[in-house]
């Protein structure tokens, strides 16, 4: 059974079909990626997913649970995290204490049966913990927004994984980058392969063809096709709508 199914989803926007029932699985692990043209319903199948848009047809799975009645919280809880391409940190207040927040947010009653003290030194240890596996420990006591942009996204990636999500939702997580913080955000994705799967939506094709398992390519709303990089980019219709521009 794969660990996310999205079954046959619809969106319509009046008359336009945005989402056209695309169905893909994402496997334990896996990092698929999502790619199409401007306007191909890339960002509207992240929001049927995560529940941010209601879908006119189909489900959203995940370990075979139907969450598709679920509001945007209620999936973000049963294991669906999310990055949106803008960066939803608290910028008066440090790396740190967003992070602390976060976990705190998502520990809940987890650690309730734990004395105070424990509890905080847990919840201390996982925040400095995802500041380490993003690259963050140099600038816990920073301002979360006087960071340059590419670490704000870093730590937007890290508030996500605070809830130890079993899929990752990374919409564009380089999107208005340079090369540097590209290179740096690749890096870090490349270190979560395994132990969070991630749907990444992504425009930099040298960094899908890098980090992908497996690409869907999404136009006009439909899944054009699904597989590995060679598959994608042998695609003979692939390159015709979406690669040949893209690359020009
Ligand atoms: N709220 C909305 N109301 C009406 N039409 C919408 C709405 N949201 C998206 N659309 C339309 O649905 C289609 C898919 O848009 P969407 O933003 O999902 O594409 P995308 O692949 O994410 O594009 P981009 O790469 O430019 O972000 C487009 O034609 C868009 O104009």
């Amino acid at each position: 059974m794969s660990l996310f199914v999205a079954d046959g989803l619809v969106k319509r926007f009046g008359g336009l079909l945005a989402t056209d029932h695309v169905s893909l699985t994402v496997e334990a692990g896996e990092i698929h990626a999502l790619i199409g043209p401007n306007g191909a319903g890339k960002s509207t199948l992240v929001n049927l997913i995560s529940g941010l848009l209601p879908a006119d047809a189909g489900r959203v799975l995940l370990d075979g649970t139907d969450l598709s009645t679920l509001a945007p919280h209620q999936r973000a809880r049963a294991g669906l995290g999310r990055c949106f391409q803008i960066t939803s940190v608290f910028r008066n207040d440090s790396v740190r204490d967003n992070l602390l927040l976060a976990v705190q947010a998502q520990a809940g009653s987890s650690f309730r049966c734990l004395r105070r003290r424990d509890s905080e030194r847990e919840l201390m240890a996982r925040a400095l913990e995802l500041a380490a596996q993003l690259g963050l420990t140099a600038v816990l006591e920073r301002p979360a927004g006087t960071l340059p942009h590419g670490v704000q996204k870093q730590l937007d990636v890290a508030l996500a994984l605070a809830s130890r999500p079993r899929l990752l939702l990374l919409d564009e997580p380089m999107a208005g980058m340079g090369p540097e913080d590209s290179l740096q955000m690749l890096g870090l994705i490349e270190r979560l392969r395994g132990d969070t799967a991630i749907l990444l939506i992504e425009h930099d094709m040298d960094a899908v063809f890098q980090l992908a398992d497996r690409i869907s390519v999404l136009v006009y709303g439909r899944v054009l096709t699904s597989g590995d990089a060679a598959h994608v980019k042998a695609h003979p219709e692939v390159q015709a709508v979406y690669l040949g521009t893209e690359a020009a």
